[in-house]
């Protein structure tokens, strides 16, 4: 049986705030009308208390990725790695209890959370209840328009304040939708100038670190690098989460790259085409991989014109290299 908190416990300290800069639009329907809002900036004893009901009978859901972080200094570093400042506009996947939901507003961010679990939907929503800074939305991040929903909300806030704003993102992910979540949200550059993501460790160091020459390097690292300057910022042990799960966890910044600065091709898609083609296979030598783009004497031609052998496998390509080969042999 479920059993969730009509209202925020009464042990959290709450604030009444001034009203927001930035409203959001009024298509959007906010929490209520009052400004009171929960500002437990130390140990978030809101999970103590989720947890005590837990162990009542409502279990977190695995398929859901439902590892809470019960450790706030965390999620005070992954506010302070996003530099969060008042105004922003923050995309929060997952709010879950909304532990981190509440650094960000206590930063003074606007922020959107993305929550597919309806239980933790209504949960962060009565945690929050009348803070017009924050949206909650009870949708499925990989299948939602967040494009719309972030412009939407960028909208308001510009006609309020009469600024030019980017949003950021910062988010404790369900781990096993983090290369969705990458995937979807690295092009953004227009709207998001940040995203700053809690992943599983593994796939932090595949995104930021994984080298030439290894079976970890692969097109998800050239697609990463298109789109942004990823960096690693730092670990986060198993036992900062509630369940624990059976890895460690680790924080990614990803300074988003306009449109400008992405590397010089033609089109991106027949772009990653050539990339996930080149990969496509047992790891076959370029010439061969790419048989179906040109003939196999002039991919050996573009490999030396770019200095590489003509016996090249993908692995052994950096960003610019497949730029360039890109340049040379594609017919866009
Ligand atoms: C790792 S928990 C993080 C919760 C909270 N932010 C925290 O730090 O404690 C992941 C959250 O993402 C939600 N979630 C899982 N899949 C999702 C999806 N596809 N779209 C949106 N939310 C999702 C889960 O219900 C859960 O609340």
């Amino acid at each position: 049986m479920l059993f969730l908190p009509q209202s925020q416990p009464s042990h959290l300290s709450s604030t009444t705030l001034a009203p927001p800069k930035h409203a959001l639009p009024a298509s959007y329907v906010s929490c209520t009308s009052h400004l009171r809002v929960s500002c437990s900036r130390r140990e978030d004893d809101y999970h103590a208390t989720l947890k005590a009901l837990n162990s009542r009978g409502r279990t977190p859901r695995k398929s859901l990725g439902q590892h809470y972080m019960l450790d706030s200094s965390i999620n005070e570093q992954l506010v302070g790695v996003a530099e969060v400042r008042q105004g922003d506009v923050v995309l929060e996947i997952g709010p879950g209890t909304g532990s981190l939901t509440n650094v960000l507003l206590t930063a003074g961010a606007t922020v959107i959370g993305i929550e597919k679990d309806s239980h933790m939907a209504t949960l962060v929503r009565d945690r929050f209840h009348g803070n017009e800074r924050l949206l909650i939305l009870q949708e499925d991040f990989t299948k939602c328009h967040i494009r719309a929903h972030v412009n939407s909300v960028l909208d308001a806030s510009k006609s309020v304040a009469k600024g030019s704003f980017t949003a950021k993102v910062v988010s404790n992910l369900p781990f096993n939708i983090s290369t969705d979540v990458v995937k979807q949200l690295l092009p953004m550059g227009d709207i998001f100038s940040d995203v700053v993501l809690l992943l599983q460790d593994e796939a932090a160091s595949r995104f930021v670190d994984a080298s030439l020459r290894t079976p970890e390097y692969r097109p998800i690292n050239v697609f990463v690098n298109f789109y942004s300057v990823p960096e690693y910022k730092f670990k986060v042990l198993r036992n900062k989460f509630f369940p624990q799960p059976n890895v460690d966890g680790a924080v990614v910044k990803f300074k988003l790259k306009q449109s400008m600065d992405y590397p010089p091709v033609a089109s991106p898609k027949s772009f990653f085409s050539m990339v996930n083609s080149a990969f496509s296979g047992k790891r076959k030598m370029l010439r061969k991989s790419l048989q179906h783009i040109c003939a196999a004497h002039e991919i050996e031609r573009a490999l030396q014109n770019i200095g590489l052998p003509i016996t090249a496998r993908p692995t052994e390509l950096t960003l610019d290299d497949f730029v360039r080969l890109h340049n040379l042999i594609a017919r866009v």
